[in-house]
């Protein structure tokens, strides 16, 4: 996937343990005029005014939309807290830039360092940046560690203007490849999961699960389906899991093979071989107490999902919708 294909598509928010990533929207003026009219924060940031106020936020943003929908190399997103939604800060890329600022009251808690790493692994791994740039002024130590911590590399060192001390200040910059990113995030070996799951649709419908409280990423949405055991095969381990999770008798021929994913997680390498299922026998219902769903295509936007569903949902979309069976 590239730029041009997140174009008239919905964007998938990125979730992580705590964070969810989403694009910004009109709704976040107020969090956010409230966050960035904060000297502290506006101090180390080269483009960000200082008093910031709600018609700031306002152009700022209705900018940034706009140019996200004109398929422009252009991503800004809010970093939401994943469970109450509180609005912390902005990540973006632009151009070959990788920007962010977080909310005082957010600072110190790992928060920045979480989202840097689930958006720069979606930026190499989904959208196949070649690299990025980024820039910080030494001051700001807790920058710079992120940065550096995520294996970029300084290339030179030039002078920002900070618009808020209306003063000019030296700047380090850096920049990160995807091949350095790639050689880095590999560099340690990891298990080989193999996991199973389908695409059920019914009344061009998806259904998704909740995954539960108690486990990590719970509150998560996934699609139905589980590890494969030792010796089973991946079309047997769905019907076990389907009839365990859902209450359903699935056969081998109600199986139609679509894809799969092969997503390197940082702890484990997942392989999910993915199945479409229009037909079953039994009353479908949630048997271990889950939460689950019937989405539309464009419900997509709001749903957090695990990192490797973003490109099989895609796909999903591609064919399914196709085909008449999603809407
Ligand atoms: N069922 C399912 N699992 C997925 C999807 N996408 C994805 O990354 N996974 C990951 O694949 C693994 C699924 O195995 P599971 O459902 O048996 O996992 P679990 O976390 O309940 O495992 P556990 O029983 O070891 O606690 C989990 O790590 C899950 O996050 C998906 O769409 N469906």
């Amino acid at each position: 996937m590239t730029f041009e294909m997140l174009k008239n598509r919905p964007f998938l928010p990125l979730a992580s343990e705590r964070l969810l990533l989403r694009p910004i929207h009109k709704n976040d003026a107020k969090a956010l005029a409230k966050l960035a009219n904060n000297h502290n924060v506006s101090k180390t940031l080269a483009r960000m005014p200082y008093p910031y106020s709600l018609q700031d936020a306002h152009d700022f943003i209705e900018r940034k939309v706009r140019e996200m929908k004109d398929g422009s190399p252009t991503l800004v997103l809010s970093i939401l807290n994943r469970t109450s939604h509180e609005f912390l800060g902005i990540i973006s890329y632009e151009n070959g830039t990788l920007g962010y600022w977080l909310g005082e009251p957010f600072w110190g808690q790992g928060f920045m360092k979480e989202a840097f790493q689930s958006f720069i692994h979606f930026l190499f791994d989904f959208c196949e940046i070649p690299e990025f740039e980024i820039s910080a002024m030494p001051l700001n130590t807790a920058s710079v560690r992120i940065i550096e911590g995520g294996g970029c590399l300084p290339t030179f060192q030039k002078e920002l203007y900070s618009n808020a001390t209306q003063s000019a200040h030296l700047g380090q910059y850096y920049a990160l490849t995807r091949e350095n990113y790639w050689a880095r995030y590999c560099a340690k070996d990891v298990p080989v999961v193999w996991v199973v799951a389908a695409a059920i649709l019914k009344d061009q419908k998806l259904l998704v699960a909740e995954r539960p409280q108690g486990k990590s990423m719970a509150g998560v949405w996934e699609l139905p389906g589980g590890k494969i055991e030792s010796g089973e095969t991946p079309e047997a381990a769905l019907a076990r899991e389907l009839h365990e999770e859902l209450g359903i008798e699935v056969h081998h021929e109600d199986l139609k093979p679509l894809t799969f994913a092969s997503y390197r997680y940082p702890k484990f390498h997942l392989v999910m071989p993915f199945f479409t299922l229009t037909t079953w026998r039994g009353d479908l219902h949630g048997k271990e107490g889950q939460n689950l769903a019937w989405i539309s295509y464009s419900d997509l936007e709001n749903i957090p999902t695990p990192a490797a569903d973003i490109a099989l949902f895609h796909k999903l979309g591609a064919v399914m919708k196709n085909q008449g069976l999603w809407g």
